[in-house]
């Protein structure tokens, strides 16, 4: 008998659900496995300051990465569109499981659809990217900042809001689907890089067999593709900036196809761009910087930085 591998997770109902869906994958993978989960606090679910304030999108993933250096978790889940591009020494993502629905949901009182919506609705979220995308799809609409977590903002529908967008991944992963009003397709807008995608995080030098080999089964290799063209994207464009930036990459008959948008916040202008390449890490890599290249080529550099 092994120790149980020790999985580090956030507290919130999201967190824990989505890492115990992992570890529960992770332990049918080897007979005898267990794990137990390790709870931990970042500043990003103490605070109600805007993210921004708190440092950007690392502010989740930062406590749990140093629970792994010290040696505390064996591995940790991350949502991987909180994770910054930029690789942490010492540790290493070794495994994306198969993505859920990467598109953002449109929650609504009386589920109206975004198009129905009546004019001068007001609809939260505290995404910049959905922000500037409902403003572009709809100019009238009052777009309210917001925070929290899941449960918390999709009570503001009964409150004081029509709507707010949230990711369908979530939801779906809390069994919420039934509050999905509009599933919004990628041609009306366009999910953050990496959206509805996890990432479970090792330290480099972990030598457990049994969690590698169970690590490996648990990757897909589609996903991978996919997330590494959406993240090498970011990471072309990020130079100093935090401008909302859409992107979706899915595999078609070994193809790799790329979509993405950089938009202003106020929704007056768009730069969008497409690619298709090949599936390989090298080849989704390349498909990233290739698409950014091209939006920064077209002037998405001006809503940059
Ligand atoms: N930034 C918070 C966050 N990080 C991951 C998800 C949802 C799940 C996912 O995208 O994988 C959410 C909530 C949301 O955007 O509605």
């Amino acid at each position: 008998m092994t120790a149980p591998w020790r999985v580090g997770t956030r507290g919130s109902a999201l967190a824990l659900t989505q890492t115990k869906q992992t570890a529960d994958r992770l332990v049918r993978h080897r007979d005898g496995a267990a794990y137990e989960l390790v709870t931990i606090r970042t500043e990003g679910d103490v605070s109600t300051a805007p993210l921004a304030s708190l440092g950007g999108t690392g502010v989740f993933a930062a406590a749990l990465r140093q629970a792994l250096l010290a040696g505390e978790v064996d591995l940790a889940v991350h949502s991987l569109k909180d994770l910054p591009t930029a690789p942490t020494p010492g540790l290493r993502l070794a495994a994306h499981p198969r993505r859920e629905d990467p598109r953002d949901a449109l929650c609504s009182r009386d589920g109206l659809r975004l198009a129905d919506l009546p004019h001068g609705a007001r609809v939260g979220t505290g995404s910049p990217r959905r922000a500037a995308q409902l403003r572009a799809l709809r100019p009238d609409l009052t777009v309210v900042a917001i925070r929290g977590n899941v449960g918390t903002r999709l009570a503001r529908i009964e409150q004081d809001l029509d709507a707010v967008v949230l990711a369908c991944a979530g939801l779906r992963r809390l069994g919420l689907d039934d509050a999905i009003s509009e599933a919004l397709p990628p041609a009306v807008m366009l999910g953050a890089p990496g959206q509805g995608a996890l990432a479970v995080e090792v330290r480099e030098d972990l030598s457990d067999q049994d969690l590698l080999a169970a690590l490996a089964a648990l990757d897909d290799a589609d996903t991978r593709a996919s997330i590494t063209a959406e993240r090498a994207l970011l990471a072309t464009l990020e130079a100093g900036c935090s401008a909302p930036v859409g992107a979706y990459a899915e595999v078609h008959d070994g193809r790799l196809h790329l979509d993405a948008a950089v938009v202003a916040v106020d929704g007056t202008d768009q730069y969008r761009s497409q690619a298709s390449g090949n599936a390989t890490p090298e080849g989704a890599a390349a498909l990233g910087k290739l698409v950014a290249e091209e939006l920064l080529g077209q002037g998405a550099d001006q809503l940059i930085g």
